[in-house]
């Protein structure tokens, strides 16, 4: 039974969620870090927020772990170049918390601008005086977002209805998402920086972004410039913004999130105009359970081999993409299945070739799939869609896709072309009703097989008797066969079957086949 270990506090209804699978789950909140590295290799899955480091000396101890859950969105606290050569498959919840974190961006601007905590506090000690506390209007002023992301772009839109003009910074997305939300796009982060008067960083935090707002842009921006960061800690430089404020240039600022967490030592929080909340922008009811329902889910998938469309280290997914590939991904895997289980020799390149409407598809994913299924019948390691590719390539194969809009016979196609030195194994697929799987070419000899756990695949002579021997042998080890299907080729004079059987075939019954005068080759499948 699979074993989940959760290391920090995720809501009641994604624990349930995690209980209902029938895995055994085990909640270890706040664990101390040493008793989390001797215990961690009894489990196959670890759930976690940001708090919990999952690095290098982590994996060295997570000897069975399988699937790394992010109940939340930044990725930051998990090394995920070790997840991947490791085959761990880290899975988060990037759009479970995004309207929370959008409010609470918002929240902070308008506190901070306001003076709102201040106020409270100084009322709360039983001052009633307004002398201090004067704000400003949000009205005419231009907001300036960094990262016109999913959060970012909801700052966007809902500030513009408090009559702010928004300019955005992101180098990395269209101009077309720029127009979509109504903002205006700046080329250049000086530009954004000279022009707002308010400024609310939203990207990941990377080395690219660590700092980006810092005492240079401070010198560059308006007088009396407000910020915000409820991103990541340090995407505003903590020593820039304390500099700023007390050059006089930076007259509020709402923070979120610091470098180091949890924190009680940061020179902002003696800064009165500083307003500080610790990491709270996803802590709602609903951000909460959206998380944790969520991430319950995608955590029992993964550790059930099925593709994950928040897979962080995975080609990205939405839920729709991944309903209209999952027959796809199937077949891929069994297409993939039969080379090692009807071939020997050492591969040195496989073509994977998609026709028809699959073209039309986002096929990354599939070939994955393929990947899986030819290495997962060979290997001890762990095989699955995140080290497929990597194990290819450390063994030297070269792995090429192509597509064709049109194709023959078949509305789709997906076409294998395994080389090794001296042959190439073919072989071709199709889904039909969106999810019937069919193998339809083996070596050149047509089919339209369905697959099944258990199949026999024989080569033969094409004269008489040779069906009828099979069928006698089998019968007579107690095999019932379900379908066969012949498929034949005049010019060579051979054949070949495939027959769907209810059970395993013994290793001796395979022998006495394979020992028939006429049988060529005989192979059990395990699909
Ligand atoms: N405070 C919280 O509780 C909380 C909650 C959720 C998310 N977050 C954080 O909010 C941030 C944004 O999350 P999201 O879901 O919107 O992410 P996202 O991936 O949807 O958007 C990030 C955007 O940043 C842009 N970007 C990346 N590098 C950039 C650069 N150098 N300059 C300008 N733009 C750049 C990207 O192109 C992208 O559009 C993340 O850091 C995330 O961890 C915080
Ligand atoms: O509350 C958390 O775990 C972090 C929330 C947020 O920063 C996230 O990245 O999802």
């Amino acid at each position: 039974m699979n074993k989940i270990l959760v290391t920090e506090k995720i809501a009641e209804k994604g624990i349930e969620a995690l209980k209902a699978s029938g895995m055994h789950v085990d909640v270890e909140l706040g664990i101390e870090r040493d008793k989390l590295l001797t215990i961690i290799k009894n489990y196959d899955a670890i759930v976690v927020r940001s708090v919990t480091k999952i690095n290098e000396e982590f994996y060295q101890h997570a000897t069975n772990l399988k699937v790394v859950g992010r109940a939340g969105n930044g990725v930051d606290n998990i090394d995920m170049e070790g997840a991947t050569k490791r085959g761990i498959i880290v899975v988060n919840t990037p759009e479970a918390n995004t309207v929370s974190a959008a409010e609470h961006t918002i929240g902070l601007l308008i506190a901070s601008c306001r003076n709102i905590p201040q106020a409270n506090t100084f009322i709360k000690n039983r001052n009633w005086d307004r002398s201090g506390f004067k704000g400003v209007e949000l009205l005419g002023k231009t907001l300036g977002v960094i990262g016109l992301g999913r959060i970012g772009s909801l700052v966007a839109t809902r500030m513009q209805s408090f009559g702010m003009k928004v300019i955005a910074y992101d180098p990395y997305i269209t101009d077309e998402r720029f127009e979509k939300f109504g903002v205006e796009k700046k080329e250049k982060l000086e530009d954004l920086v000279k022009e707002a008067d308010f400024i609310t960083v939203h990207t990941p935090k990377t080395e690219e972004t660590l700092g980006m707002i810092g005492e240079k842009e401070f010198k560059a921006a308006k007088k009396g410039v407000r910020v915000v960061n409820c991103a990541r800690g340090g995407i505003i430089s903590e020593d820039g913004l304390v500099w700023g404020i007390k050059e006089g240039i930076v007259a509020s600022a709402g923070i979120d999130v610091l470098v180091d967490e949890p924190n009680t030592t940061s020179p902002l929080l003696d800064l009165d105009n500083v307003i500080i909340t610790p990491h709270l922008g996803a802590d709602t009811v609903e951000a909460q359970n959206n998380v944790g329902v969520t991430i319950a889910h995608e955590v029992i998938s993964a550790l059930k081999g099925e593709m994950v469309p928040n897979a962080v280290n995975l080609p990205t997914l939405q839920h729709q993409e991944l309903e209209a590939l999952t027959a796809y991904l199937q077949l891929g895997e069994v297409l993939g299945k039969l080379y090692h289980q009807l071939e020997k020799d050492a591969i040195e390149r496989i073509e994977i070739i998609y026709s028809g409407t699959v073209a039309e598809m986002e096929t990354t994913a599939v070939t994955l799939a393929v990947l899986k299924g030819i290495f997962e019948p060979i290997l001890k390691e762990r095989v699955n869609y995140v080290n497929a590719r990597l194990i290819a390539q450390n063994r030297g194969i070269s792995v090429t896709e192509s597509k064709k809009t049109v194709n023959g016979s078949h509305m789709n196609l997906i076409r294998l072309n395994i080389v090794s030195k001296d042959k190439t194994f073919t072989t071709a697929g199709t889904v039909f009703a969106k999810r019937d799987l069919r193998i339809v070419d083996v070596n050149g000899f047509e089919f339209d097989v369905t697959p099944t756990p258990y199949m026999l695949v024989a080569n033969n002579m094409d004269k008489p008797g040779m069906i009828g021997q099979i069928g006698t042998l089998l019968g007579a080890s107690k095999v019932n066969i379900a379908t066969m299907q012949v498929s034949r080729n005049f010019k060579v004079q051979q054949a070949m079957m495939f027959l769907t059987v209810d059970s395993d075939v013994k290793k001796e019954t395979l022998n006495l086949i394979g020992n028939v005068e006429g049988i060529l080759k005989i192979n059990f499948l395990k699909l």
